[in-house]
This record gives C-alpha cells, sequence and structure tokens, in this order.
C-alpha cells in the first residue's frame, strides 16, 4: 500500500496537513486481550503493572499497524480502560463524590463505572443509535470542574516516543455535557459549559506543550436536533479555544449524521478543521456551505459503523464534490472505528466471494489510504482498486444468496398481516381462561445465568471435544435445572432459562438464511462486555424452526406455562451489520415474517405464552425527530407482522430494556402486545405514568428490581414498587418480574432475588384480596 505524503494545501494554524486518518479506533484488542486482562485484574489474578502493560502493547500495535497502512494522522487517546465518557469526567475532574473515597485512581474510575458494595455505578445508556452504551456523568451545580489530564498526556508521551504523528481525541465539551445528566438540582448540565473553557483552554496548552500539533473535539451531538441556544453557546466555545495563541490545531469532529446548519456555525468558529460523516449523509451541508473556504475537511466516506466494502467511485464522487468547496480535504473514516471487528483476516469461516464484499477495520483502514493516494494523484493511480471494487459491487448485486424470490413473494404476500382480529380487552378473557392465572403472576425475563459450564459446553463443541448430542443433553440439564429452580421459587409462569444461546442475536442469525454469523468479530458494547453482530447480506428465510425443541422439551417439565422465547426483528436488526442494498423496512418485514413462522410453531408445539423480545426498539429511532415517524411505522409494523399469526388464547408478551422510553411511548401501545415487561426499577415506575397517560389498557410487568446491579432487593423495596405501580395500574393488568433478563448474574443472588419477589407478590396479592 503507497504511504501518503501530505496532499493539501496547509490550513490556517500550525499543525501539518494530512490525508488520510480515522476517527478513532477500536482498543479490546484483536483477541478481546483488554477484555481478559481487565477481568483478571477485578478477580485480583494480575496487578495493575501487568494490566497497564496489557494496555500499552495494544496502543502500541494500533498505531504501529496505522501508520504502517499509510495513515499520516493518527488518533490517540482513544484507548479506554472502560469508556470514553468516564475518561472525561475523570479528566474533567467529575467523577461522582460517592467514589472521591477511593485512594488508588484506577480503583477510584472502575467504581464508578461498575459500583461496589458500597457505592453504586453511574449510568449505563446508549452511544447515540449505536449499541454501544456508555457511562452517564452526573453534574451537579456545584461540581468543581479541575483538570486532571494525566492520562492523555501518557497517551500522547508513549505515542511521540514511538514516532507516532499523533493527535490526541477528546469527547467535546458540549457533547460531553448534553449526554451528562444534571444532579443535585442541576436540571441542565449545558448551563456549566463556560465553566468547562478554562480548564479545556489549559489542555490545549499542555498538550500544545507536549508535542501535540494536532487535537480532535469529538461533537456527535451537533448532529442531533440541539437548540439554536445550544449551537451558539458551542459556536463562543470554539470561538474562545481558536482565539487561544499558542496551541494545536483543532478538528472538531461530527458524526452519526447530518450537520446541518452546525457546520457553517463550527466552521465560521475559527477552528482548522471539521469531519463529516458522508456515509450517513452530509454532502448537501458541505456543498452547500460557503464557510469552509479556509477549512480542512476530514471527509468521512469510508463508513465506520458497518461493513460493507465501500464503493470507491462513489466516495470519490463525494471527496470531490468536498474539495470544490473546501480549503482541503483529508479521506477518514465517518466515525471511529470502535464499532467494527477488527480484521477480516480473523474470520476463518467465511467463503472468498462473501468476503470480498466486505471490510472490517483494517480493510477500511486500507480503503482510506487508497482513496488519499486518489485525492493526491487522480482517480488513474488506483485503478486496479477501482476495478476491484467495481467487480465485487457487480458480483454482490447478482450473487443468488443476495435475493431469494420466494421470499420476497412470501412478504409481500402476508405483509397485510399485522394486527391481530380480536381486540386486547377480549384477548385477556380469553387467555385467562387458558391460563387461570393468579392475580399479579410472576416470571422473569427468560435468561438465567449463563454458567461457566454451560460457555464451555459451547467452546467444547466448537472445538469438536464434544459433539452434537452431548452438548444438546448439556442444555437440556441446564434447562431442567432452571425449571425446577423456578417450581421450587414459585414462580407463576417459567422461561427455560436460555443457556443455548451464546447472544439473543446471534443465536438467531445463526439459523437463518441471509445472515453469515462471525467467529471473531467482537465489537464492544460497554466496559469488558463484547458481541459479534451478525452481518445480514440477503434475503431472510427460516429453513428450520430454531426454538421448538428447547421450548418442547421444557414445558415436558412441568405443568405451568413456559414461555415461548423469541427475539423481535427490530433488535436483530438494530445489532446486525445491516444491508446497504435493501431498505431497512423490508429486511424488517423479512425477519419478521421468520419470527412469525416461529412463534405458530411455538404454538402448534403448546407453548400458550410466546414472548417477543424487543430491547432495541428505541435505540434504532432517528436521532433527527423528523425521521422518527417513519421508522416507528414500519418498527411496529414489523412486530405486528410476527405477533400476529397466533390464535386469540395465545398470549403475546414483550419485553423493552436499556432506554428511556419517552419517545417511544406511543409506540409501544401500538404493538398490542398482550403483556410487556419494561425496565422500570431505576426510573421508580415513571415509565407507568407514561404509559397510561396514552391510554395504554394491556398487561404490563415494569421491573421491580435493577438486574444490572449484584444487589439482591429486599421484599420491601419490592413491596413498595408493587405499591407505587398500582398507584397507576390496576391490578388485573400488573405483572411482577425482574427489569431484564439474568444472564450476566450468579446464582446465588438470582435465588436470593427472586424468593423475594414472589414473597413481595405474594404480600401484595393478600392484601389485595
Ligand atoms: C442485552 N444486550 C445485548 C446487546 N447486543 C447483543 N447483541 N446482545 C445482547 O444481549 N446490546 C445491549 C445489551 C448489552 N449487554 C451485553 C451483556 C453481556 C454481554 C456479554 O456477556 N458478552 C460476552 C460474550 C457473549 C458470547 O457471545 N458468549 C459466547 C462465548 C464467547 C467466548 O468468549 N468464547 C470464548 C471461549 C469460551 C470461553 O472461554 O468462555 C472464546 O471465543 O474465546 C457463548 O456463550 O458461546 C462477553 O464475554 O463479552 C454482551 C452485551
Ligand atoms: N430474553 C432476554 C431479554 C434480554 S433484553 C433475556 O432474558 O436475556
Ligand atoms: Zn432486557
Amino acid at each position: 500500500m503507497a504511504v501518503t505524503t501530505p496532499i493539501t494545501t496547509s490550513p490556517r494554524s500550525t499543525g501539518p496537513a494530512f490525508g488520510a486518518t480515522v476517527l478513532g479506533t477500536p482498543r479490546v484488542g484483536p483477541d478481546r486481550e483488554l477484555k481478559r486482562a481487565t477481568e483478571s485484574y477485578w478477580a485480583g489474578a494480575i496487578d495493575r503493572t501487568e494490566l497497564e502493560r496489557v494496555a500499552a502493547r495494544l496502543r502500541s500495535d494500533m498505531w504501529a499497524g496505522l501508520r504502517a497502512a499509510g495513515i499520516d494522522a493518527i488518533p490517540v487517546n482513544t484507548f479506554s480502560f472502560y469508556d470514553q465518557m468516564l475518561d472525561t469526567a475523570a479528566l474533567l475532574g467529575a467523577l461522582p463524590g460517592r467514589v472521591a473515597h477511593i485512594a488508588d485512581d484506577l480503583d477510584r474510575y472502575f467504581a464508578a463505572a461498575r459500583g461496589t458494595a458500597q457505592v453504586a455505578p453511574l449510568e449505563m445508556t446508549k452511544w447515540f443509535d449505536t449499541n454501544y452504551h456508555y457511562l452517564v456523568p452526573e453534574i451537579a451545580p456545584h461540581t468543581a470542574f479541575r483538570l486532571d489530564a494525566t492520562s492523555v498526556l501518557d497517551d500522547l508521551d508513549q505515542a511521540l516516543r514511538e514516532g507516532i504523528a499523533a493527535r490526541p481525541v477528546l469527547i467535546g465539551p458540549v457533547t460531553f455535557l448534553a449526554l451528562s445528566k444534571g444532579v443535585d438540582g442541576l436540571s441542565d448540565p449545558l448551563t456549566r459549559l463556560d465553566d468547562l473553557v478554562p480548564l479545556y483552554r489549559e489542555l490545549l496548552t499542555h498538550l500544545h506543550a507536549a508535542g501535540a500539533q494536532w487535537v480532535q473535539f469529538d461533537e456527535p451531538i451537533l448532529v442531533t436536533d440541539v437548540s439554536d441556544e445550544t449551537l451558539d453557546r458551542a459556536a463562543r466555545l470554539y470561538r474562545s479555544l481558536s482565539e487561544q495563541q499558542v496551541r494545536p490545531s483543532l478538528l472538531v469532529a461530527t458524526y452519526f449524521g447530518d450537520t446541518g446548519g452546525a457546520l457553517d456555525r463550527i466552521a465560521g468558529a475559527g477552528v482548522e478543521a471539521i469531519a463529516v460523516d458522508l456515509v450517513s449523509g452530509g454532502l448537501d451541508a458541505v456543498t452547500g456551505s460557503d464557510a469552509l473556504g479556509d477549512t480542512l475537511v476530514v471527509a468521512g466516506v469510508v463508513d465506520g459503523r458497518n461493513v460493507w466494502r465501500t464503493d470507491l467511485d462513489r466516495a470519490l464522487a463525494r471527496l470531490e464534490a468536498v474539495r470544490a468547496v473546501a480549503g482541503s480535504v483529508a479521506v477518514s473514516t465517518s466515525c471511529s472505528l470502535l464499532h467494527v471487528p477488527y480484521s477480516l483476516a480473523a474470520e476463518t469461516g467465511i467463503d472468498a466471494t462473501l468476503s470480498s464484499w466486505l471490510a472490517f477495520g483494517d480493510e477500511k483502514v486500507a480503503e482510506v489510504v487508497t482513496l488519499a493516494t486518489a485525492v493526491r494523484d487522480g482517480a488513474e493511480s488506483i485503478g486496479a482498486a477501482l476495478s476491484d471494487s467495481r467487480a465485487a459491487a457487480g458480483q454482490r448485486s447478482a450473487d443468488p444468496r443476495v435475493r431469494n424470490d420466494t421470499v420476497r413473494a412470501t412478504v409481500e404476500a402476508e405483509r397485510r398481516h399485522r394486527t391481530r382480529s380480536t381486540p386486547a380487552t377480549r384477548r385477556r378473557v380469553v387467555q385467562q381462561q387458558e391460563l387461570g392465572l393468579p392475580l399479579l403472576p410472576t416470571t422473569t425475563i427468560g435468561s438465567y445465568p449463563q454458567t461457566t459450564a454451560i460457555r464451555v459446553a459451547r467452546a467444547d463443541l466448537r472445538a469438536g471435544r464434544i459433539d452434537g448430542d452431548e452438548y444438546t443433553a448439556r442444555m437440556r440439564a441446564e434447562i431442567a435445572e432452571v425449571v425446577r429452580l423456578q417450581e421450587k421459587l414459585g414462580l407463576d409462569v417459567l422461561v427455560h432459562g436460555e443457556p443455548e444461546r451464546n447472544d439473543m442475536v446471534q443465536y438467531f442469525a445463526e439459523q437463518l438464511d441471509g445472515f453469515f454469523a462471525s467467529e471473531r468479530g467482537w465489537v464492544q458494547s460497554y466496559g469488558t462486555r463484547c458481541v459479534r453482530p451478525p452481518i445480514l447480506y440477503g434475503d431472510v428465510a427460516r429453513p428450520d424452526a430454531m426454538t421448538v425443541d428447547w421450548f418442547r422439551y421444557a414445558q415436558s417439565l412441568s405443568a405451568k406455562p413456559v414461555k415461548g422465547m423469541l427475539t423481535g426483528p427490530v433488535t436483530i436488526l438494530a445489532w446486525s451489520f445491516v444491508r446497504d442494498d435493501l431498505p431497512l423496512a423490508d429486511t424488517a418485514d423479512q425477519v419478521a415474517l421468520a419470527i412469525r413462522q416461529e412463534t405458530v410453531d411455538l404454538e402448534a408445539a403448546g407453548a400458550r405464552i410466546v414472548q417477543v423480545d424487543e430491547p432495541a426498539l428505541r435505540e434504532l429511532l432517528p436521532l433527527r425527530a423528523s425521521e422518527r415517524p417513519r421508522y416507528l411505522d414500519w418498527a411496529v409494523g414489523a412486530f405486528q407482522l410476527a405477533t400476529s399469526g397466533v390464535a386469540d388464547t395465545t398470549q403475546i408478551h414483550t419485553h423493552l430494556c436499556y432506554s428511556e422510553f419517552g419517545d417511544v411511548i406511543g409506540a409501544i401501545v401500538d404493538l398490542d402486545a398482550d403483556v410487556t415487561s419494561i425496565e422500570a426499577a431505576r426510573s421508580h415506575m415513571e415509565v407507568l405514568d407514561d404509559l397510561e397517560s396514552v391510554g395504554f389498557d394491556l398487561g404490563v410487568g415494569p421491573g421491580v428490581y435493577d438486574i444490572h446491579s449484584p444487589r439482591v432487593p429486599s421484599v420491601e423495596e419490592i413491596v413498595d414498587s408493587l405499591g407505587e405501580a398500582l398507584a397507576v395500574v390496576p391490578a388485573e393488568r400488573l405483572w411482577v418480574n425482574p427489569d431484564c433478563g439474568l444472564k450476566t448474574r450468579g446464582t446465588d443472588e438470582v435465588v436470593a432475588s427472586l424468593t423475594n419477589l414472589v414473597a413481595a407478590a405474594k404480600q401484595v396479592r393478600a392484601e389485595l384480596s
């Protein structure tokens, strides 16, 4: 791969021009080395020195790889031991006061991330519309911001010692505060933006003195519907930073959407460079701007969050359009590569044809460099790469695995089946006759602890140490154990525990046509937890039933109803790498049809209740309000298509979690699920008020305790939660369940918590009768 030299005219300030960069990198390690080292550190198996050695090595390898590939401006400080928002809170002296007593800075940091027996962790929530979760900093009126730049400066120092053209990356102050939570009476953390200015100015001074020539401020908040007031504040802030005499050049990075009017405001504030995401949109904002004549535009033409090979012709056309209006242009990924796996080279089970359609992290880096070469030397200089790109695109669109006319015809024929014929209130009556459940029925969300024994069985199967029969026997033993436990605890509606699922999306993707499930394509979801998003490349069909045998076995062990347990179409899409050659709404209907077939098969196998989980319903909600109604329309439609194939007597449950539901409350009603279990413990049941206020009159199970914490809730606490719920929801519609599945918890905590949950339900039932 040709190494690029600077290709552009110099921007205003001192930083050297560059032609090829990425906005950020994965950090967990190609083989999840950081995950293993961090978890070993937590377990006391390695010390801090060893953990830091692993971290330094990962950084060093990443930078060396980027440099060798031809990237001429390398982002640093994109490493994190847990999360970049938490790092920023630490940088600004804004860790919560409740961890201040912990002397060791790393342990203090981990305490804020994970909590300890004494202190609660920070809340965690979705990073924009991705499957990455960040920790939500808490900002009070009196939070005394104080700069602690040790970590950034150490990172920079390591990079410069290794001869890296390093560009430190920081979360921009506007995004940092906009995503923080106001506490102790502070309603809007952004009102404290001016208080951060001196710290960021001081930081620029330190970074400049240490040798940084560029600094990147990540401001993805600017692609959302921010108010004019926020834009004014942002422009003032960057004006104030750019007016500083001695400093590195400033790059403000926007990504995940269209910058709209924010682009001109930030360019006009005097920063030297702006990064724009030209994959999710944004070209019109750039070409329509007359404020970029002196600005280096870092053009994100290589998709940083999906895995398709870049169409080089299309990317070059975009780069040309940018070059026509910008002072200069550099080629980049659309966002950090945090959201894609490290390298296609690690995948051994993928066929060469499919592989030729894809680009993971390493391959995207190579694409950036190729495009930068074309910008510098002309398109003819990358003739071979252009031919390859065109050949792969042609081959992909003609491949028979991509298009399945039977699937398309069936979806077309079934598409109108989106409603259950009988209204929910009448269904409730027949379902109650069928199920005969007590008032306030108790249940769980589906998964029980994924024990080491379960994971080892799966690893043994993969490695050929055991065969399929032995694996089935081990999973059945787990199911039997979980059913026995639930009978003993006295739960009313049982689950099989999901031991056979490596992941609630990947498990289904592995069995559906149209998906490729990677072996090593790990992507960080939060902290040390990773997922392997499947790649959805073709029309989706269900060759065989996916869950029926496990259900049938579980139901054979108990007279109580066992829930059939499925993942819904929206969540399957949200946690996969989706097609870029078919509208998401169409793919959603294909997945929905497969799930519909499964619900019908489960019903035929004796399931009286089928749960279709949609924890990611909120996650895919577009960042711009104007695009939301269209999304909600197809998302709700897909759920309805998936769930309306069963008889009135079959009760459909759904489960929602990981989000604030305010923006999707109407959609939850429209799902028309007979029972909705929903995360509520951390928000003190507020979601129930929201639901009832829009006329929700279906069954609801607000989570009565938070499964994200190891804490065992007392009977009294759960009774109190149920009291809060009963103030809003009539007893006939109220269910009792935890917030979410129990897969990440230990068995002892689960037994103790569910014992209390059942006792609390019984106590409240007795009070009601
Ligand atoms: C509910 N959540 C989910 C999201 N996205 C998903 N796709 N799935 C989800 O469930 N997004 C929102 C949240 C995020 N929450 C979590 C929670 C927990 C995890 C998690 O625990 N991840 C595991 C990996 C899970 C998995 O795939 N397990 C495999 C085994 C994988 C493995 O490590 N194998 C080893 C060999 C065996 C061994 O030694 O254990 C190997 O390959 O080296 C399985 O069970 O078969 C994690 O470890 O991070 C993720 C998101
Ligand atoms: N049924 C799944 C839902 C998680 S959101 C579980 O229990 O893990
Ligand atoms: Zn959940």
